[in-house]
């Protein structure tokens, strides 16, 4: 590939990508990431994909968002991959499936079921949507030693945040053990897994999951809790992205 050739999606060119890569849904997010960082620069922001440059405890790192849906996420996870990323961690929010998994606690997600629509087209339905065991280290490692609690487990990554008028297989996954759900970590993990790149994943939950399914437009959420466990996240994804 041409080094000056822009990557699709993200518009970075090839060498300005670091081996390690903190992504995130939210534009806004990726750059409040950015500005924890020493000499952080700009490195474009196209479409929904905002991706910055910066140096953490001395590491070099991108930060890029991919917006919501796993489509999308996609074209940037690969993106990304092709532009240099080795590690990368996603910091994202994510709705509990379990009472225990209430707004304000954390998830480090080991595993997701396929069910958003997009890596099935990349991989055989079979396929498994793994974390990397040192990347979930490192989180857990980075938790611990910030005294953070975090729920660890298998999620749900679903392509609609909205239920229409079919039924959708999330309360029998709740039933089989998955513990929260989201848009795009299984098309994090699957992108991972083809180009033998270690990836992971730790998210806020912002609410019961199940309840938004019934009502989302109803869900009552509280932003500065979610801010709060977002801004801890954080801090575990930097501290763990590091040291893997
Ligand atoms: O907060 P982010 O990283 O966007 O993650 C979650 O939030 C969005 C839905 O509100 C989806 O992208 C979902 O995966
Ligand atoms: O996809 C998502 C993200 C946050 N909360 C949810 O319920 N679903």
């Amino acid at each position: 590939m041409n080094k000056d050739i822009l990557l699709p999606g993200i518009k970075l060119k090839k060498g300005e990508v670091t081996s390690k890569v903190i992504v995130c849904g939210d534009p806004e997010r990726a750059e409040k990431i950015s500005d924890m960082l020493d000499n952080k620069k700009v490195l474009n922001k196209s479409r929904e994909y905002w991706s910055f440059y910066g140096e953490y405890k001395g590491v070099p790192l991108t930060i890029t968002s991919h917006g919501v849906g796993a489509s999308g996420a996609m074209l940037a996870f690969i993106s990304l991959i092709k532009g240099g990323a080795k590690h990368i961690i996603r910091v994202g929010t994510c709705g509990g499936l379990k009472k225990e998994v209430k707004a304000g606690t954390i998830v480090v997600a080991t595993a997701a079921s396929k069910e958003e629509g997009v890596s099935n087209i990349y991989v055989p339905e079979s396929f498994p949507a793994v974390a990397d065991f040192d990347v979930l280290n490192a989180l857990m490692k980075s938790a611990e030693d910030k005294n953070v609690e975090v729920f660890k487990g298998i999620i749900v990554t679903q392509g609609a945040y909205y239920s229409g008028v079919m039924p959708t297989n999330t309360e029998l996954q709740a039933k089989a053990g998955a513990i929260a759900l989201e848009m795009e970590v299984a098309a994090l993990y699957t992108a991972a897994s083809m180009f033998d790149v270690k990836a992971g994943s730790i998210l806020s939950v912002d609410g019961n999951a199940l309840d938004v399914l019934d009502a989302a437009d109803e869900c009552e959420q509280d932003p500065d809790l979610l801010t709060k466990t977002v801004d801890k996240t954080i801090e575990i994804a930097l501290d763990a992205i590091i040291n893997i």
